[in-house]
């Protein structure tokens, strides 16, 4: 499984990206307004983004309505650099944007999908990246694993003429990360404080803190 950063923060895309782990990033409107950005800047914040993890897809999210200006807002954020990926969450007015997009050889990520309905729709239609949600499905009551895992097995069942890649979204904890790895989610962006969570484990740091004890003993021997 691949892990892709979700965020909009500079400084954390700079810092994980020297992590030498991350295969890529997501953003959205709410993450943008977290890092107090305008709205005149969030293209040339997407370039930047772009230009700190060259090469690698960057999710850039449209907040058109319509499934024209979907196509339009998409292809030009997509000239904004090679390697922006259009963010766009399922409709049916984006599913055929989606078409029109990805016939245009436009990457598109569907987003805000909750069913596995939804997610064989945006595959069909010609989805780059689908991205099932799990911290919100738990947040209402409800198993945002099992939900995901249904979605990734629906999808796994089939070959849709392209590369369609699961990218687990709305994850929160280490638990998370695991349980997409073991159903064979492709993808997980993971915020980085969650990501910064993957990294530490209490027996890690017990063990550490011994071996340093210890290599103390050694230098006053
Ligand atoms: O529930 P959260 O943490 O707000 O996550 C929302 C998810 O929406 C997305 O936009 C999905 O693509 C991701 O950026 C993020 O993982």
């Amino acid at each position: 499984m691949k892990f892709f950063i979700d965020t909009a923060d500079l400084d954390e895309i700079r810092e994980a990206m020297s992590w030498g782990a991350l295969s890529g990033v997501t953003t959205n409107p709410s993450l943008y307004a977290k890092t107090g950005g305008k709205l005149a800047d969030f293209e040339q914040h997407m370039v930047k983004i772009c230009e700190i993890c060259e090469g690698l897809p960057v999710s850039a999210e449209s907040t058109a309505t319509t499934t024209q200006e979907m196509v339009e807002e998409g292809k030009r954020l997509a000239g904004l650099a090679p390697n922006v990926v259009v963010k766009l969450p399922i409709g049916v007015e984006s599913l055929a944007a989606t078409k029109t997009l990805a016939e245009d050889g436009v990457a598109v990520n569907m987003t805000l999908v909750f069913s596995a309905p939804q997610a064989l729709l945006a595959a069909r239609a010609g989805a780059r990246y689908i991205s099932p949600f799990v911290g919100r499905v738990d947040d209402i009551g409800s198993d945002g694993v099992a939900s995901l895992e249904e979605i990734v097995r629906c999808i796994h069942n089939y070959d849709f003429g392209h590369e369609c890649e699961i990218i687990a979204a709305s994850i929160r904890s280490p638990y998370h990360v695991t349980a997409a790895a073991l159903m064979g989610a492709d993808i997980a962006t993971v915020p980085f404080g969650a990501l910064k969570n993957c990294v530490k484990h209490p027996l890690t740091a017990e063990g550490l803190a011994k071996f340093e004890a210890d290599w103390e003993k050694v230098k006053n021997a």
